[in-house]
């Protein structure tokens, strides 16, 4: 997951390959409340592991409910509707899969909880649904505006629950809210049946069928009278089916579908989610394919691929698909004509508003948008008039993704997320998926170059960390090969150099959480002495060797971008990087600075000979024949003797910035 303040999208071309998805949060978190509230014991696998899940989850153990590993499965034994805890205070965060259906469950559990969330959490509507419950006797006081979380909940029995006559709910604001009964009132009716009526016409009718299919497989099937009434049959009881699966989110397969639908390349395989998933979401890929898009489908996986270019215009009654149809409007900037979004004003109360939000940030990447109470209108972009833009995501996980459709854009502009770590709430790793089937000829470098301890890693690391890009150490690589050569008892000559290259080549090397590994022996410490220095000074003179480390040193050039350090990343390895960097200090403060370095680490060395150790080293480096230690002519020049590893951080930071096309957020 990237926690960086942004991450930038450079223009991308084409797409293939295949991605897993993690699970649907709806049916997760309506998973981890039924296995909860049932008898016996569930395991569930292919859980989501997302920030909503884990709300809810510490929300299940704070009620008492016991939960544990079993493999990479969950294993939930479930309370069989007796609370172990009488009172409780639980933070929801902004997971309104947690929110709705726990202030239903706990209303009729008896005891006594405050539910609480984030600041948006707390403008989220749940008045509707504390309406239903009071109406059946429940006891719940608003702590904040009335209408809205936080909420304090009162103990009741629930043998003084009113339910001879039909709760009645509205279904028009919110799913969520009858949601909320259908999972909660099982809880009440072992002698009695109980009827739920709809006011209004209900929305996001999908999500109400994962709901019964989900109460169905834990033991509860209710009757459904068209979508306005549902009746709980007298005698249901939650009982855990013991194993379920939990399918990958078909809202989070929208933005692989739309990638197979935008980008040139071959087919974009999905796997875990299918034709035959219960998600509302899988009707996605009809819009999907009224635009242009090729699918394929089979029980658990979708292939999808480029057909009509551009995308054909459409105007659609998105009611069913309210959380994907956010990606249509990215697609819309592909489109043959404008794209028109109906009925979709439960938009306006989820994470943020997201009709504006959309429209706000549609407008920076340069497309007219039109939007009322309930729709969206937006208009195709031509290749002239896509601007380079800084997305604003509002912590809100599906715009972060969808807006990252918008980096294939035939203007060839970066695309500029602000805060991507809210994709954590259902994808925690989005981007990198998304990385890992996207390609661009022209990923993002920056090198830093310069002599011996004039702090090249700790900047490049830094600034890597700062722009969340890759990390290539060079002269890691021919400290290696350095000690590769003593351990097979050779010498750094050209009567050696074949042989040397031949090391270098097929060096059994792996870099993993900073340690680096040869042949799985984690040698981290031992390249990093002045002799194994010296040594890969001297194997780094051959020309073969150089030439053998080439291809691996290119390798690291991975989306979104790479920081990479040494003596020639700018002249020899990365011609074409966007920034290099030439960095120096004087001799006596890198002798100092490396001396410090190499006394806090345990390794004895004196100031002098380290002195004259780094001086030899960069004579040899900037005089051999091959890729000689020198500036790039279209270098910058640093010299941070007297400057902070901050200072310098911000520095270079500063010349990339000065590099992008970004306006302002
Ligand atoms: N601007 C700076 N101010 C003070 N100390 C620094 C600065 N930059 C780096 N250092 C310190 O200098 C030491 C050497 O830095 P570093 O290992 O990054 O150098 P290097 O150029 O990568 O070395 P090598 O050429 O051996 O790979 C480290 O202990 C680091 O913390
Ligand atoms: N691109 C590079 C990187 C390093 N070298 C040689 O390796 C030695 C060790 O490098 P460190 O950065 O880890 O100190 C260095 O002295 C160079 O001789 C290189 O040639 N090219």
């Amino acid at each position: 997951m990237y926690s960086t303040p942004f991450l930038d999208l450079p223009p991308l071309e084409a797409a293939s390959g295949t991605v897993r998805l993690p699970g649907s949060k709806s049916i997760s978190n309506r998973v981890l409340l039924l296995a909860a509230l049932a008898g016996g014991t569930t395991t569930v696998h292919d859980l989501l592991d997302s920030d909503d899940t884990r709300v809810m989850l510490n929300a299940l153990s704070a009620l008492g409910c016991r939960i544990g590993r079993e493999g990479a499965a969950l294993r939930i034994e479930g309370l069989d509707g007796q609370l172990r805890t009488a009172s409780a205070k639980l933070f929801l965060g902004n997971a309104g899969t947690a929110m709705r259906p726990l202030t239903a469950a706990l209303a009729l559990l008896g005891g006594e909880f405050e539910l609480s969330g984030v600041p948006r959490m707390h403008e989220r509507p749940i008045g509707d649904l504390v309406d239903a419950l009071v109406q059946l006797g429940c006891r719940i006081d608003y702590l904040g505006n009335p209408g809205y979380p936080p909420l304090a909940i009162h103990a009741m029995s629930l043998d003084a629950l009113q339910v001879d006559a039909p709760i009645r709910v509205r279904g028009d604001v919110s799913s969520q809210f009858l949601t909320a009964l259908l999972l909660a009132l099982p809880l009440a009716s072992a002698s009695r049946e109980i009827t739920i009526d709809v006011v209004g016409e209900l929305i996001s009718k999908p999500y109400i069928e994962i709901t019964l299919n989900l109460l169905a497989r834990f033991g509860v099937v209710v009757r459904r009278q068209g979508w306005e009434r549902f009746v709980i049959p007298a005698g249901s009881r939650y009982r855990s089916p013991g194993d379920i699966h939990v399918e990958a989110d078909a809202s989070s397969a929208s933005y692989f579908i739309a990638l197979g639908a935008i980008a040139r390349g071959d087919v974009i395989r999905i796997e875990g989610v299918g034709a035959d998933s219960i998600q509302g979401d899988i009707r996605f890929v009809e819009a999907a394919r009224q635009m242009g898009a090729k699918v394929e489908s089979g029980p658990n996986w979708l292939a999808v691929s480029r057909g009509a270019w551009p995308l054909k215009a459409i105007d659609l009654d998105a009611n069913h698909i309210p959380d994907a149809a956010m990606t249509l409007a990215v697609m819309a900037l592909y489109a043959d004509g404008p794209c028109l979004l109906r009925n979709i004003a439960s938009w306006r109360v989820k994470e943020t508003d997201r009709i504006e939000a959309m429209a706000q940030e549609l407008r920076k990447l340069g497309a007219t948008v039109e939007d009322g109470p309930d729709f969206i209108r937006v208009h195709p972009l031509g290749a002239a008039s896509w601007r380079a833009a800084t997305i604003r995501t509002y912590d809100d996980h599906r715009v972060a993704m969808c807006f990252s459709l918008a980096a294939f854009n035939p203007a060839g502009m970066p695309v500029r997320i602000l805060d991507p770590h809210c994709v954590a709430k259902t994808f925690p790793d989005y981007f990198e998926t998304l990385f890992s089937v996207a390609q661009t000829a022209d990923v993002p470098v920056i090198c830093i170059d310069g002599p011996t301890a004039s702090g090249k890693g700790t900047l490049a690391v830094a600034t890597a960390y700062q722009l969340g890009y890759h990390y290539l150490d060079s002269g890691s690589l021919y400290r290696v090969t350095g000690l590769a050569m003593r351990r097979a008892g050779l010498e750094a000559d050209a009567a050696h150099e074949a042989q040397i290259a031949e090391l270098a080549r097929q060096l059994p090397l792996r870099f993993i959480k900073g340690q680096v590994l040869l042949d799985d022996e984690d040698v981290s410490d031992a390249i990093r002495t002045e002799a194994a220095g010296m040594d890969a000074s001297r194997v780094s003179a051959l020309p073969a060797v150089r030439a053998a480390l080439l291809a691996l040193q290119k390798s690291f050039r991975r989306l979104p971008g790479l920081v990479a350090d040494g003596r020639d990343m700018g002249t020899v390895v990365f011609p074409d990087a966007r920034l290099k960097v030439y960095l120096t200090a004087n001799a006596s403060q890198r002798a100092e600075r490396r001396h410090k370095q190499l006394i806090s680490k345990g390794i004895p060395a004196t100031l002098d000979s380290l002195r004259a150790d780094l001086e030899a080293r960069d004579q040899r480096d900037s005089s051999r024949s091959v890729a000689p230690l020198k500036p790039a002519p279209d270098a910058r020049l640093l010299d941070n003797s007297s400057q902070s590893v901050e200072q310098s951080v911000e520095q270079v930071l500063a010349w990339w910035q000065e590099a992008q096309p970004f306006g302002s957020a």
